[in-house]
């Protein structure tokens, strides 16, 4: 497997405090704390961790919408940290995310043709309702809803929305973050069953996030577990859940409820 994306010794700080900013000998905490993993194509690596673990902030350094990040970061060769505008231009095309709150993420007055449309306009280039179309049906929605507006659908429908998306622009990478968790335990099956079929029709890598050990073990090659923004443990799924050998691993797995209630 080809490595996509690279994380040597990450660290992202924040200035602490209501005077932080301006202040010269400023505190700072450290929401990511020396990272380091790697991400292979077509592979998808869940990332779990309690609210608060580091788990967004990640996300957005791996998008470089932190400059001031430390260490490395390597999309397709190249360090986020380092790139140009131009640069970071076509990464943020190859890259992607999907969010937990569709609804928040979409425009309530476009139709859900429109919110599919508006990255390639950006893009330019011809065809685009008819590209938004084809990627709205391969995100399981069917001719009837291209024209209606998103209070319209439910909440797994306006996922398929948020998925199909980020789709459009045919990424490489989605950095999909808790993009089940405001979901029913059913519809959340329904939309990483998605996920899966995209990844296959599309060779896409996932980069999943989730504070749920048991969604993301459905879905993940590889799983990482992050506290206080470190990495603590990251493995193959089956060595993760099966045998964990970090304390925090341990803790997470024993509170996911068996998969049966009835079974001793
Ligand atoms: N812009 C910011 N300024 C200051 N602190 C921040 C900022 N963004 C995040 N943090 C802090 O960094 C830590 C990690 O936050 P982050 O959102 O990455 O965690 P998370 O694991 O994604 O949790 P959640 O699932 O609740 O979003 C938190 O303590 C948060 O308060």
């Amino acid at each position: 497997m080809t490595d996509l994306l690279t994380l040597n010794h990450v660290v992202k700080k924040f200035p602490v405090g209501r005077k932080a900013l301006f202040s010269k000998e400023r505190k700072m905490f450290t929401a990511i704390d020396d990272v380091s993993f790697t991400l292979g194509e077509k592979e998808t690596l869940g990332i779990v961790g309690e609210s608060g673990s580091g788990k967004s902030t990640l996300a957005r350094c791996i998008l470089g919408l932190y400059p001031d990040a430390e260490g490395e970061i390597l999309y397709k060769g190249k360090d986020v940290l380092k790139a140009d505008a131009k640069e970071l231009k076509a990464i943020r095309r190859d890259v992607q995310m999907i969010f937990q709150d569709p609804y928040s993420s979409l425009n309530p007055q476009m139709t859900a043709e429109e919110i599919v449309m508006e990255p390639l306009r950006n893009l330019g280039g011809e065809n685009i309702r008819e590209k938004a179309r084809e990627t709205l049906s391969l995100c399981g929605l069917s001719k009837a809803h291209f024209g209606r507006f998103p209070h319209e659908f439910s909440g797994g429908q306006r996922q398929r929305i948020g998925v199909a998306r980020a789709l459009v622009v045919e990424p490489t990478l989605i950095l999909a973050d808790e993009p089940t968790s405001a979901l029913d335990v059913s519809i959340q099956a329904q939309i990483i069953n998605l996920l899966e079929e995209l990844q296959e029709e599309r060779n896409l890598s996932y980069l999943f996030i989730s504070h749920d050990i048991a969604v993301v073990e459905h879905i993940a090659d590889r799983i990482g577990v992050m506290y206080r923004g470190q990495l603590v443990e990251i493995n193959d799924r089956d060595s993760i859940m099966e045998n964990p050998r970090d304390d925090y691993t341990k803790k997470l797995l024993s509170a996911v409820p068996p998969m049966d209630p009835h079974c001793k």
